[in-house]
C-alpha cells in the first residue's frame, strides 16, 4: 500500500485571541502537501490570522501549528516556506527587476532566476519600473515574484488577485496549479468564490471556526448545491438553524 502523504501544515485545536477577543476558536486542519488550499470567509473571519498562525507570526493562546513537520516560524522553515501578505512588501525605490533580484540574492538564486520570476507573474514588460509607481496589481505581482524566485516549498498567499484583472488573475490561478503540480502546497486566502474552484481543497471559515473543510466536488454534493457560494450560505443558514 503506498504511504498516506504526510501532511505539509497540520493545525491542532488551535486558539487566537488578538486584543482580548477570541479570533481563532479552537481550529484544526490538515493540509496535504502538493495541493493547492483555499481560504475563505468573510472580512473579519480569521483568515489572515490563521495565515499568521502557519506563517509563525501569529502569538497563539494554545494549539499547535506544524509546517513540515516543524513548529510554525521556527528556523529550519525560514528557506522553505514564503508568505506573500495582503499589503505588498517591496522596496518602492528599487525597479521590479531590483526588487526580485535583492530577493534572490538572499535565497542564493541569481539574476536569470530573479528574470525568469518577474517573466512568471507577467511583468517582464514592466521589470525596469521603479515599484512605487506601479498600481496596486503589479506591486502584488511583483511581491509575488518576490516569494516565487525563492521556489518555496509552502507558499501562503493573502489575498492575491485582489484588484488584479480577469486575465491575470487567471494566469496567477494557473501558475499556483503548477506549482501544486510540481510539489509545493499553497494556502491561498480569498473572499471571491469563483477562485474556491481551482483549489483541491475549501477551508471556509466564519467567525474563527471552519464550517467546511472538503474539496469543492464533496461541498456543492452535501450542500445540494451546484455552487460554492450556494453552498457557504446553505451552511452558514444550517448552522443558524441548529444554534
Ligand atoms: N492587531 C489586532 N488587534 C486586535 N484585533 C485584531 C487585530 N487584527 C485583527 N483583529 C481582529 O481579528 C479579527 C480577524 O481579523 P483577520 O484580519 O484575521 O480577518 P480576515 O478574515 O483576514 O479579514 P479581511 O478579509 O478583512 O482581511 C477581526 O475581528 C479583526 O478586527
Amino acid at each position: 500500500m503506498p504511504p498516506t502523504p504526510a501532511a505539509a501544515v497540520a493545525v491542532t485545536d488551535l486558539v487566537v485571541d488578538r486584543g482580548k477577543k477570541p479570533v481563532l476558536k479552537n481550529v484544526s486542519t490538515a493540509i496535504a502537501a502538493g495541493s493547492v488550499t483555499g481560504l475563505l470567509g468573510p472580512s473579519g473571519s480569521g483568515k489572515t490570522t490563521f495565515i499568521r498562525a502557519v506563517v509563525g507570526t501569529q502569538q497563539v493562546k494554545s494549539g499547535t501549528v506544524e509546517v513540515l513537520g516543524h513548529p510554525a516560524g521556527s528556523k529550519p522553515l525560514r528557506r522553505r516556506v514564503a508568505y506573500v501578505t495582503q499589503d505588498a512588501s517591496i522596496y518602492r525605490d528599487l525597479s521590479v527587476k531590483a526588487n526580485v533580484a535583492y530577493f534572490a540574492a538572499l535565497y542564493g538564486k541569481n539574476r536569470h532566476e530573479a528574470m525568469h520570476a518577474v517573466e512568471r507573474v507577467g511583468m517582464g514588460d514592466h521589470a525596469d519600473r521603479l515599484a512605487g509607481n506601479l498600481s496596486g496589481g503589479q506591486k502584488t505581482r511583483t511581491s509575488l515574484a518576490c516569494a516565487l524566485v525563492i521556489e518555496p516549498e509552502v507558499l501562503v498567499l493573502d489575498e492575491p488577485t485582489v484588484g488584479l484583472d480577469p486575465v491575470i488573475r487567471e494566469e496567477l490561478w494557473d501558475q499556483f496549479r503548477e506549482l501544486a503540480r510540481q510539489g509545493a502546497t499553497l494556502l491561498v486566502s480569498s473572499h471571491v468564490m469563483d477562485e474556491a474552484d481551482r483549489c483541491d481543497r475549501l477551508l471556509l471559515l466564519r467567525e474563527g471556526r471552519f464550517i467546511a473543510d472538503d474539496t469543492p466536488a464533496d461541498l456543492r454534493a452535501s450542500t445540494g448545491t451546484d455552487n460554492l457560494e450556494a453552498a457557504f450560505l446553505h451552511l452558514i443558514r444550517s448552522l443558524e438553524g441548529v444554534n
